[in-house]
């Protein structure tokens, strides 16, 4: 794995979850992350994300190798109605411009996974990030009601509507990159008679207010993803940054987006089925100067009683197995404790 310095996965450090990060006019000493452990971030057309269309006749294989590549790849041709991606923005950018004491009515309990906060694993940090996130696994209906007792529904609506599309398009999406393995249904056997995959879903609004020195702070530290993928709606703003080290020099690169494109990673379970076959990216976000970003990702992992190993197909006497199995939650945790160590722990020597 590539070292990131500047990391430091503390034991345990806990600061102020929910300060108002829109409040905070200059980049104190509370925001000394280093951006220079790799060349800046490159931009070129001559090395990008793909983007692949998922009409595309040679779509199993274009995504099979953005899989085992770069672990990164933008999709057109979707089929995601453009309004709904533009009703998720608005509630979302609703949301985030609401005053710190109404957002805080939505904050994440001790012990829960959904509501308003900080992205969970970074308390881990001894730095606050420029960025909030508000967590949805369930219907977000008891957290926004405390926000907009008479108004929240269509916060709701749009919410569980996205997640619907999302959890189709993502069964979908997963199904093609096995395929480009040789995997079928029958090789999933927490699969349903039709390949369904009734996974576990949980939609992450992200928000990165805008920073008077973007040099000296990140919106979300440099992390790989847990669950299986992740289909993230980036917006218009710029910010996500993939890193890339399949050539000697590894490097920032940043995602030019294709408009009405979303970004998909490859998340740690899926590099764990495929046995390592899959990349996980690491990437990050930054943030900007001169306005604040919105991002919603989308996780789609295994069904939470799913113990995820390596698929015997793909193991045999040459390369073994070369995790152990794992469950979501139980991966969730080590993350939180571990972060960027946790897949290193499920390795089989
Ligand atoms: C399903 C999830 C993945 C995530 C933890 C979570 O329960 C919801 C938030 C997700 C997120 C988003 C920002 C980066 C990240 C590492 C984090 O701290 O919270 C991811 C988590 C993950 O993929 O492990
Ligand atoms: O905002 C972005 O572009 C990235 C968000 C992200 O990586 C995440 O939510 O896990
Ligand atoms: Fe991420």
């Amino acid at each position: 794995m590539v070292p990131v310095s500047g990391f430091r996965a503390h034991t345990t450090h806990v600061h102020d979850n929910n300060q108002d990060l829109s409040s905070v006019q200059e980049v104190s000493d509370s925001f000394p992350w280093r951006l220079d452990d790799f060349p800046a971030g490159v931009s070129s057309s001559v090395e990008s994300i793909p983007v692949i269309n998922l009409t595309d006749p040679d779509i199993v294989n274009r995504i099979g190798h953005a899989c085992q590549t770069s672990g990164v790849f933008q999709i057109t041709g979707h089929g995601v109605p453009v309004g709904l991606i533009d009703r998720l923005e608005l509630q979302g950018r609703r949301f985030f411009s609401l005053p710190i004491e109404q957002k805080l009515k939505a904050a994440r309990r001790p012990g829960d996974l959904s509501g308003y906060g900080q992205a969970l694993n970074l308390s881990h940090f001894e730095k606050v990030m420029r960025s909030e996130g508000f967590t949805m696994a369930d219907s977000p209906a008891n957290l926004v009601c405390q926000v907009w007792p008479d108004d929240y529904t269509e916060f709701c609506d749009v919410m569980e509507q996205y997640k619907k599309e999302m959890k189709a398009l993502a069964s979908k999406i997963i199904w093609l990159m096995l395929s480009s393995l040789g995997i079928c249904k029958e090789d999933l056997e927490w699969s349903g008679p039709n390949g369904e995959l009734d996974g576990s879903a949980v939609l992450h609004l992200n928000w990165y207010p805008r920073c008077p020195d973007p040099n000296q702070a990140i919106g979300l530290a440099p992390h790989t993803d847990s669950p299986f993928i992740t289909i993230l709606y980036p917006s218009s703003t710029p910010g996500l940054q993939v890193l890339q080290d399949h050539r000697a020099q590894a490097h920032w690169l940043s995602v030019d987006r294709v408009p009405g494109s979303l970004v998909i990673n490859v998340g740690d379970l899926l590099h764990i089925l495929t046995n390592g076959r899959f990349r996980s990216p690491l990437h990050q976000a930054l943030v900007n100067q001169d306005k604040p970003r919105f991002s919603a990702a989308f996780f789609f992992g295994p069904p939470k009683d799913t113990s995820i190993g390596p698929l015997i197909k793909l193991t045999d006497a040459d390369k073994g197995p070369l995790y152990r199995a794992v469950k979501l939650a139980e991966y969730l945790g080590l993350k939180k404790k571990h972060y960027r160590d946790a897949l290193d722990l499920l390795k089989l020597t």
